[in-house]
């Protein structure tokens, strides 16, 4: 989609002045607080050929106790996609979507693979940027999904001489934006059902799944993760109109079987769904990940294959206009505060606890 198309979405009363950056690319409405020179996009970065998924894995999991066998049944899926994920190239798609909506450059670093935000780092630096806003492509709290892109940020700024200040974006989970692109594209799927089902579709929200622990400590005051994810769900179902029942599930659970994760499943709730069809919402992602086209589209449309359940999957927001100009609108927000130091806290080392180092 073009500039023109992304800035020309009616914005509602919280974005005053949005559709200007289309007539005034250069007039710095965008940036009015003076503060940003440039834009980082960070990601969690992916594999992309089948000789980076088992270097791509190991760096995710290095030091977390995720079991061998876990990893090698992660490693078929990605196998089973030619070795590539979705997610950059969902990236690049957002990039390129925003980059003319905004007066400043925009980078690209991942925490997991390639472009790694240390050498963006060194490229923003050896360009003279000097202080970036960071838009994080995780929409809710705790340490995966915040706190431990907080610290990549941190370790990379620590390896690159002369890198520049990055301010991390506030949350964008309850964004009218973020919301209004999930309504739309929840919309859509209730569309491709059955006219006779529609209405009596369950709206299943999904979000990948975490351990307690770490649900427990997540934002200041602890279950932030899953409260904001309900905010969410909530507001999108009430822009859908009437008042359709939802339910929030988990997916893409990791970790060693002792350790208790956020539950249910998607995959046994949909078994135990008394609906007569449903839609599965991805709000707990920004784009298509391994996780939303292998856990939703193969597994979960396996399990409601063989159970008979109409099941339809909403598409993620993606480079959804509403979500394209939310991350302008971010931009020109006031500088937000920092995290409170002990918001999301790490985990205790699973490996750590086993004895092992580091
Ligand atoms: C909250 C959350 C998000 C959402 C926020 C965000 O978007 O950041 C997220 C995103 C993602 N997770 C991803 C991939 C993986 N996550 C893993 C493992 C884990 N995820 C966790 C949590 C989250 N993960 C946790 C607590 C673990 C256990 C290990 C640990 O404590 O860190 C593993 C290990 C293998 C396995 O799955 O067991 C993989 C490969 C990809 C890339 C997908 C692609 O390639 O398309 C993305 C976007
Ligand atoms: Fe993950």
């Amino acid at each position: 989609m073009g500039a023109g198309e992304a800035s020309g979405n009616a914005p509602g009363p919280e974005s005053p002045g949005v559709t200007m950056q289309k007539d005034f690319p250069a007039c710095g409405w965008m940036n009015s607080m003076g503060t940003y020179d440039a834009l980082l996009v960070v990601s969690f970065g992916g594999p992309e050929k089948p000789d980076d998924v088992m270097p791509f894995l190991e760096n995710v999991v290095r030091g977390r106790g995720i079991p061998r066998e876990r990893l090698l049944e992660v490693e078929a899926h990605y196998q089973r996609f030619g070795g590539a994920s979705p997610i950059n190239q969902q990236c690049r798609d957002l990039i390129a979507a925003v980059e003319p909506t905004l007066d400043v450059p925009v980078y690209w670093g991942n925490r997991n693979w390639h472009p790694y935000l240390e050498d963006t780092l060194r490229r923003m630096t050896a360009d003279g940027v000097r202080k970036a806003a960071a838009f994080v492509t995780a929409a809710y709290s705790s340490y995966s999904a915040c706190r431990q892109y907080l610290d990549d940020i941190a370790l990379a700024r620590a390896a690159v001489e002369g890198a520049p200040e990055v301010v991390k974006l506030r949350h964008y989970f309850d964004h009218p934006g973020f919301v209004a692109a999930m309504a739309d594209h929840t919309r859509e799927a209730l569309e491709r059902l059955p006219a006779g089902l529609r209405d009596s579709a369950r709206l299943v929200f999904t979000a990948h799944s975490i351990p307690l622990s770490m649900a427990r400590t997540a934002g200041p005051d602890g279950g932030a993760y899953e409260a904001q994810l309900r905010r969410t769900a909530a507001l999108v179902t009430a822009e859908l109109g009437g008042d359709r029942p939802w339910d929030l599930v988990w997916q893409s659970r990791s970790g060693a079987p002792h350790i208790p994760w956020l539950e249910p499943d998607v995959c046994d709730h949909l078994r135990v769904l008394d609906a007569p069809a449903a839609v599965l919402v991805p709000i707990g992602f920004v784009s298509d990940h391994m996780e939303v086209v292998y856990d939703l589209d193969v597994e979960a449309a396996e399990t409601a294959k063989e159970i008979g359940l109409p099941l339809v999957r909403a598409a993620t927001a993606g480079t959804h206009p509403r979500f394209v100009s939310m991350v302008g609108e971010l931009l020109a927000e006031p500088e937000p505060a920092h995290c409170p130091p002990g918001c999301c806290p790490a985990p205790l080392r699973r490996s750590a606890a086993a004895g092992e180092a580091g």
